[in-house]
């Protein structure tokens, strides 16, 4: 310990959350006595990480979408079209294939760049369907999401740490999914949680034993330790 404490960009699901989605307790405290700015970064629509700084108490820093979306210091940016994302999944479930989510979709409702289906719908389709319309399809382990290419968060991160004065290299991440990658790769020191899957481990500097929420609380040992 001496120097100081990294800016945290964080992840939610799958990171701060136990195996069954929800919120381990034990990450509000440690994100909201953070000693340096703290970046949700996340797949959700923006109301969800916007909520969740609410609640634990800190500056809404967030990237949602996948990138998508970027807000901080009262800015919002947006890299994404949702219209053709929404193309392809309407065509999806033309050809017979559902969203998955039901009759009320609070997954896509408040979503302004990209569309997620549900993993239980068939990839190969979805994928084909976004190829020809020159989309991506992302899977975080908890949806596909239905994409531009080029837009993820560590790119929305660069924005949002600008905003922030600070440069990527500068902040430290934690993660668990495909869609963490770029950010996990692009920070200065890039932390996978023990479940995630291969593509996030392999972005990592480091790939912690401990699972979900225990490995986030044992990267913040680390980061604290390295500080
Ligand atoms: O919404 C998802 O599919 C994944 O969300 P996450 O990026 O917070 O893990
Ligand atoms: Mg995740």
């Amino acid at each position: 310990m001496g120097g100081s404490v990294p800016p945290l960009a964080v992840d939610i699901d799958g990171t701060l959350s136990r195996a069954d989605s929800s919120i381990d307790g034990r990450v509000l405290d440690v994100l909201r006595e953070w000693d340096a700015p703290v970046v949700v970064a996340t797949g959700k629509a923006l109301p969800y990480p916007v909520a969740l700084c609410q609640y634990i108490g800190v500056p809404p820093r967030v990237v949602a979408e996948n990138g998508g979306v970027g807000l901080a210091e009262d800015e919002i940016t947006y890299h994404g079209d949702r219209e053709a994302a929404q193309r392809v999944v309407d065509e999806y479930v033309e050809a017979g294939y559902g969203t998955g989510w039901g009759r009320v979709d609070l997954v896509n409702k408040w979503r302004e760049t990209e569309v997620a289906v549900a993993r239980e719908q068939p990839l190969g389709p979805l994928e084909e369907l976004a190829a020809r319309h020159g989309l991506h399809v992302v899977d975080t382990g908890f949806a596909y999401h239905v994409k531009s290419p080029g837009m993820n968060k560590g790119r929305a991160l660069r924005d949002v740490a600008a905003a922030l004065d600070y440069g990527l290299s500068a902040f430290v991440a934690v993660g668990d999914s495909q869609n963490d990658v770029e950010m996990l790769a692009e920070v200065g020191t890039g932390y996978a949680v023990g479940n995630a899957d291969e593509a996030a481990k392999a972005a990592a500097d480091a790939v912690l034993d401990a699972e979900y929420a225990d490995g986030f609380l044992a990267a913040v040992e680390r980061i604290l330790d390295e500080a």
